[in-house]
């Protein structure tokens, strides 16, 4: 005889932490209570610590993909010191819009490191650059300019470098003003460039460096999945070369792809989030 709640239990047995992500605070609350025996660990894996708890991971994003929302907040862990290699751990994530819907029981593993909390902390740029460029690429990816489906290439971080290995294709619209991405009427300028051929050159603080240039990197060593064309071949090529961070929208599938050190990080679909 089995009781439902038998399968709860071996899902959670003698794990090591328990990662809760984006709780309500009321939903948190049930962890806190001076009442609750529960001696596991709690981190907390969300885009602001609302619940203010005392192991917090930042997330940048919601990633919609459940893996990589899960595989961000491990890696976090990992690098914060909070859990290590063959620790097990319980994640208690909402798959579907809402609540807390599902318990998914991980092994820690060195090796099950994607880069995908790497492409976010430890870029040159500030994570929140980072993410400040994720967010226009998505939003150019879902509405497309004038509802055509456009491509878009952001590099990002190492900006003198990636100058010297690139070439303008036309006049630099960027050349005298001092914009950040994440400022409003950027997201709009960005998105009308975006008809232009050639990458927009994004320096560490988010200035817009320039727009149109033709990446020149050299292109050995790079290993990205076979199909894509020129924009991201360049696009992964350049953060092998530089210490940059690529962050490309497709025209053709309409996808959105980071690359670090030579390799795809993160796929994403606009139409996710
Ligand atoms: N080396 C490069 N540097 C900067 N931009 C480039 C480079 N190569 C191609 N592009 C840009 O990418 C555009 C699309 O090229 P291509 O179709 O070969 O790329 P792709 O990887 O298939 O991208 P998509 O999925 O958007 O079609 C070009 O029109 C150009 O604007
Ligand atoms: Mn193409």
């Amino acid at each position: 005889m089995v009781a439902l709640s038998d399968l709860l239990d071996d899902v959670v047995a003698d794990v090591d932490a328990l990662f809760v992500f984006s709780p309500s605070s009321s939903y948190y609350e049930r962890f806190t209570d001076p009442d609750s025996n529960l001696d596991t660990p709690i981190v907390v894996v969300a885009p602001e610590n609302a619940v203010d708890a005392e192991t917090y991971i930042e997330l940048p994003l919601e990633f919609n993909n459940v893996r990589d929302r899960i595989r961000f907040g491990i890696e976090g862990a990992m690098e914060a010191g909070v859990v290590e290699e063959g620790d097990v751990v319980a994640c208690n994530v909402a798959v579907f819009d809402g609540d807390q819907d599902a318990v998914i029981r991980v092994r820690v593993e060195e090796k099950m490191r994607s880069g995908i909390y790497d492409l976010f902390a430890n870029s040159r740029a500030d994570p929140s650059v980072i993410r400040d460029v994720f967010e226009v690429a998505i939003e150019l990816g879902k509405k497309g300019q004038k509802g055509k489906p456009v491509g878009a290439l952001f590099v990002v971080g190492d900006a003198g470098k990636v100058m010297n290995k690139s070439r303008p294709l036309s006049y630099n619209p960027f050349e005298k003003s001092h914009v950040h991405v994440g400022d409003p009427i950027v997201n709009v300028m960005l998105k009308e460039f975006s008809r232009l051929d050639g990458a927009f050159i994004i320096s560490d603080s988010g200035k817009i460096v320039s727009a149109y240039r033709y990446l020149e990197p050299a292109a050995e060593g790079v290993d990205i999945p076979k199909g894509l064309g020129a924009r991201h071949m360049s696009g992964a090529a350049i953060t092998r070369d530089t210490n940059t961070t690529s962050i490309v929208l497709s025209e053709s599938d309409g996808l959105v792809r980071a690359f670090k050190g030579g390799k795809m990080i993160l796929e994403i679909d606009p139409e996710d989030y």
